[in-house]
């Protein structure tokens, strides 16, 4: 039996998502929690012939609690999008509190699940999940994700554009580092299988897979960032999430993790010269959630180590936003 739970579920992220899910047959519950409009989305979604029973809940009558109590995996898209001239920062001020609402009920109604976190700022929200957390004294590390899915796929795809492979999916790009702007770093030197990508286009392809949110945020003009393929990249990871924890071998996913509570985590600690407690690498999954980080550091090229160095001291900032936020929590919200 899987239970999976979505919190802000009733979004631009929420809807398709919780489609997708519904539509798998890896799952058999599913519960949606918003704080508008999730007794519809639950009943439209209901009509779908899948295994999966489902049910919607507003925060009245307890309904955090009634979503998330036997979950197995909790996916969190709640929280604002950017607009046109925002950074994901800028989001802080308010997704920061919806996260830390948010895991504060996991921790206390299911804080064995799995917690895939994709509300943004995901390089400070992640950190601020750990925290709430272990001051509930419930933070397993191997079982807190934030979702770099969609940093990885877009690789992908704009690698894809370059070399002509007609089907993206053939090629596999290892995304490090964060997720936002500079802090996101694609190793196309790793790319499988290898890609021979012209000179004269590679800062271009690294650029866009760094700033490819800008151009949705962009095109949609006002109307939100990325939505659906972000559902597709969301549900890919949340699937390896399950495929793992119903024993099956050998998944190996990109995710922004906890690096001192993951095995691997402290030699890729070592590589970055100490001092980033949250990086996303390449994470074999297991029935436990996160088995092993690998290090792909040591192998990168002159170019991908200069695109690290300034990811790191971005990501450095945006940890300790998150970290100190959580940790100047009142004491009635943990
Ligand atoms: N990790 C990633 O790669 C990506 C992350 N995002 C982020 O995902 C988040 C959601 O984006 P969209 O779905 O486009 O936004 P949206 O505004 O369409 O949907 C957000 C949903 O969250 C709900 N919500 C707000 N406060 C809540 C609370 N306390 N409890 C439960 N639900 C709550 C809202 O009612 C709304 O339905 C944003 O922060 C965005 O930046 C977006 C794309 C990619
Ligand atoms: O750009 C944004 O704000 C949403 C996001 O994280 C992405 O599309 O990668």
């Amino acid at each position: 039996m899987v239970k999976a739970v979505v919190l802000g579920a009733s979004g631009g992220i929420g809807q398709p998502l919780s489609l997708l899910l519904k539509a798998s047959p890896l799952i058999d519950e599913l519960s949606l929690y918003d704080v508008v409009n999730t007794p519809g989305v639950a009943a439209d979604l209901s009509h779908i012939s899948s295994p999966a029973q489902i049910t919607g809940y507003l925060p009245a009558d307890d309904g955090l609690e009634k979503t998330l109590t036997g979950a197995d995996i909790v996916v969190i898209p709640a929280g604002i999008p950017r607009k046109p001239g925002m950074t994901r920062d800028d989001l802080f001020k308010i997704n920061a509190g919806i996260v830390r609402d948010l895991v504060t009920g996991i921790a206390k109604f299911c804080p064995k699940a799995f917690i895939l976190i994709i509300s943004n700022p995901v390089n400070s929200t992640v950190p601020i999940a750990a925290e709430i957390l272990k001051a509930h004294k419930v933070f397993d590390p191997s079982r807190l994700f934030g979702v770099t899915t969609l940093d990885v796929v877009r690789a992908s795809t704009f690698t894809a554009q370059i070399t002509g492979e007609k089907d993206s999916r053939k090629i596999v790009v290892p995304v490090i580092g964060g997720h936002s702007g500079e802090t996101i770093v694609p190793l196309l030197s790793l790319a499988k299988p290898a890609c021979d990508i012209p000179a004269d286009k590679l800062d271009g392809l690294v650029h866009r897979i760094q700033f490819g949110g800008d151009e949705v945020v962009a095109a949609k003009n006002g109307g939100g960032s990325a939505t659906l393929s972000m559902a597709f990249a969301g549900f890919r990871f949340a699937e390896s999430v399950i495929k793992a924890l119903k024993g099956e071998k050998g998944i190996v996913e990109p995710t922004f993790v906890y690096l001192p509570g993951v095995s691997g985590g402290d030699e890729v600690s070592k590589s970055l010269g100490g001092g980033i407690d949250f990086f996303a690498v390449p994470v074999e999954l297991g029935p436990q959630g996160a088995v092993k980080a690998t290090n792909p550091i040591p192998t990168i090229n002159d170019n991908e180590k200069k695109l690290l160095e300034i990811a790191i001291k971005g990501l450095k900032g945006n940890i300790e936003k998150g970290v100190e936020f959580a940790r100047a929590a009142e004491p009635a919200k943990l």
